[in-house]
């Protein structure tokens, strides 16, 4: 099964590690008079963990929301795989592979913990309604390879206490961990997590970067995360992105961003020209 074993977590088509995943090339975004976004270029190589970082209203969101689909921008490019991305909706880049956890939490709080990593199977699932109406053969036999799937993201993520319980009466540190399982359900390629740590403990904190980094060399996914803490940034990730006002500012390894100078202007706050 893909999940537990290392070696097959990545399709034929992901490459090798360092080689580039996605490029986001020239890309802006507006929403009326408001620019969101401008001109920016980075990207994203196989097997690293890259952060997206920068001041509230910055453009973090809106550049990941561009990466799943979910914003089409008036200007730039995104290439996935060597190939430059079509207008795609985001349930077809999730097919081909990016899925995202959120800044909210969006899991079906009446459904259980199981159910809800269940959800993030969808993309994978061949067998339709249809088959299971005229043949439940094959459809049961793929929903039981599916399951254990799941069975395993649970046991990865320590979550086996609370498989079966809602997920609206879960603390919000667990909600946040059954969001990454189900993102892992979908065996991304690259796998987007807006502000993973975002209201957590010190201790849920911890958790959460242990899980991120084990997913990470375990199974070799892709990282790119939004996260306000910069301890966590800092110790996590490989390279750095910075944006300020919608323009990027600063991009490299934690260290090189920490003593860049706009970088430190843009978190003192210090007036733009
Ligand atoms: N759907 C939208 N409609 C109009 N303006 C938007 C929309 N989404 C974002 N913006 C604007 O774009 C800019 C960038 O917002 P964005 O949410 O991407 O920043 P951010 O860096 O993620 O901020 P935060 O850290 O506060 O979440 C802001 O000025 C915001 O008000």
């Amino acid at each position: 099964m893909a999940f537990v074993d290392p070696g097959q977590i990545r399709d034929a088509d992901a490459g090798q590690k360092g080689d580039v995943l996605l490029r986001v090339e020239d890309v802006s975004l507006s929403f009326g008079g408001v620019k969101a976004i401008t001109a920016i270029s980075f990207d994203i190589k196989q097997g690293e963990i890259r952060a997206i970082i920068g001041p509230n209203g910055a453009g973090k969101t809106s550049m990941l929301n561009v990466i799943n689909g979910f914003y089409h921008p008036q200007e730039g490019e995104i290439w996935f795989r060597g190939k430059k991305r079509k207008a795609l909706k985001p349930h077809q880049i999730a097919n081909e592979g990016i899925a995202r956890t959120f800044q909210n939490i969006a899991l079906f709080k009446g459904m259980s913990t199981l159910d809800n990593i269940m959800t993030g199977r969808l993309t994978k699932m061949k067998k339709n309604m249809f088959w299971q109406a005229i043949w439940r053969g094959p459809a049961e036999r793929e929903e039981i390879e599916h399951r254990e799937v799941v069975e395993r993201i649970i046991d990865f993520l320590e979550i086996q206490h609370i498989r079966k319980t809602s997920v609206g009466r879960l603390p919000y540190g667990l909600q946040k961990r059954v969001e990454l399982g189900r993102a892992l359900a979908a065996e991304p390629a690259l796998l987007l997590l807006d502000e993973p740590m975002a209201g957590m403990n010190v201790e849920e904190k911890e958790d959460m970067s242990r899980f991120i980094i084990d997913v990470n060399q375990q199974f070799g996914t892709t990282i790119a995360l939004i996260e306000h803490d910069m301890g966590v940034v800092m110790d996590l990730s490989d390279r750095v992105v910075v944006l300020d006002y919608g323009k990027k500012i600063g991009d490299g390894p934690p260290d090189e961003v920490r003593r860049n100078q706009d970088v430190i202007d843009a978190y003192l706050g210090v007036a733009h020209d």
